[in-house]
């Protein structure tokens, strides 16, 4: 009689304290879902994100290793790592921390694929670029370059995913890898992606940028031989070596139509990397218009820097110093003999008249 008098009185603390469980326990799953975690993929099993989670502290590493490649045909940059910025890098607007200016932004963000691709080209002023474009608050980009569709196309596009930054909806995210515009596998797997992919191109004198890819390599290995000697198959027939990257990469002609069998040409902008330099707010307006945004990037953000001899950027809000991009940005070039030069322009007239026609833009290179 006591025991069961003693088991009724119990049984109310029982059913008490297993509502307080599971009340504890809706607690804590949503402060889990605050915390961040369920808004990614909920459906993967713990061991499927403990390995995304591996391959993410890896990246460092395999980009590095993805860099390290042949000097002269195929070197790589400070830039591949995302490094451009020289000075002030503690201001979170503009140094390569992956936030840009939304970055304080929470809430339901999450990690997509990107929308708009620049792809090319090398030396073109494609690091510019991507710098003015993480000035707008509806477009999040990743430093480095992640050289996915051409190096890393192997670790699937989950890994590619997951070195995207955070976003939200409405917000585009972006990446720049100026290798892709040359590599010949690299269009059909954009579009495998997605077919809306846009795809942006900043392109520049092919002989300009042929010198500046010759400069950039000699800053790693100055003991290569000549642009001259390297320009030519053999120096007495003067027989251009379209085999040397740095030639080959500005036959644009040639790589577009390559892209064009997989888009439509409503869906790559070329920008003039000449423009991007003398008039950056113009050029900014035509790609904040390809990309379906505001024009959030204005005049109100460029101050040209004699010294440096380009455009660098500022807050218009701050009274805080502009910032240009580093000193792997805007090298000194070397003389190259004027006839070789001449050469040059020759050999490329026929690809820029060719790649005019097809863009319907004079770029005015020749
Ligand atoms: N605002 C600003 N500041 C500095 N540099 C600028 C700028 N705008 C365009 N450029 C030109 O960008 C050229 C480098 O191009 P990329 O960034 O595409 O190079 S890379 O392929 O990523 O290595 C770089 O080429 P070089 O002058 O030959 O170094 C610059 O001419």
């Amino acid at each position: 009689m006591e025991y069961s008098a003693h088991f009724h009185s119990a049984q109310p603390v029982k059913n008490k304290l297993f509502v307080f469980c599971i009340m504890l326990s809706l607690w804590v799953y949503m402060l889990y879902c605050c915390v961040g975690y369920c808004s990614t993929t909920p459906t993967f099993m713990m061991d499927e994100r403990s390995n995304r989670r591996a391959l993410q502290r890896q990246d460092p590493e395999m980009l590095l290793k993805s860099q390290s490649r042949d000097l002269l045909n195929n070197d790589s940059d400070a830039d591949s790592r995302g490094d451009g910025w020289e000075e002030n890098k503690g201001d979170a607007a503009y140094d390569e921390d992956d936030s840009g200016i939304a970055g304080a932004v929470n809430g339901s963000e999450s990690k997509k694929l990107p929308q708009a691709i620049i792809i090319g080209v090398k030396k073109g002023g494609t690091r510019a670029l991507l710098e003015f474009l993480r000035l707008h608050p509806d477009i999040r980009a990743v430093g480095a370059e992640p050289h996915f569709f051409d190096r890393n196309y192997e670790k699937g596009l989950e890994w590619y995913r997951e070195l995207m930054p955070k976003t939200l909806d409405g917000q585009l995210t972006m990446e720049k890898t100026p290798s892709y515009f040359v590599t010949k596998e690299v269009p059909g797997r954009i579009h495998a992606m997605s077919r809306d992919t846009k795809l942006i191109v900043v392109v520049r004198d092919p002989v300009t940028r042929a010198i500046s890819d010759y400069t950039q390599t000699r800053s790693k290995k100055p003991d290569i031989p000549s642009f001259e000697s390297l320009t030519f198959k053999n120096l007495s027939t003067n027989v251009i070596d379209t085999s040397w990257s740095a030639v080959q990469i500005g036959m644009y002609a040639r790589h577009l139509e390559r892209w064009l069998q997989f888009f439509p040409m409503s869906q790559l902008l070329f920008v003039s990397g000449e423009r991007l330099i003398s008039d950056p707010s113009g050029e900014m307006a035509r790609v904040q218009h390809f990309l379906g945004l505001r024009r959030e990037v204005t005049h109100k953000h460029f101050h040209f820097n004699p010294a440096k001899g380009f455009p660098c950027l500022k807050r218009p809000e701050s009274n805080s110093k502009p910032h240009c991009l580093g000193k792997t940005k805007g090298r000194t070039h070397p003389n190259i003999n004027p006839e070789v030069i001449q050469r040059l322009r020759d050999f490329y007239k026929p690809f820029n008249k060719k790649f005019y026609h097809m863009t319907g833009h004079d770029f005015g290179w020749d």
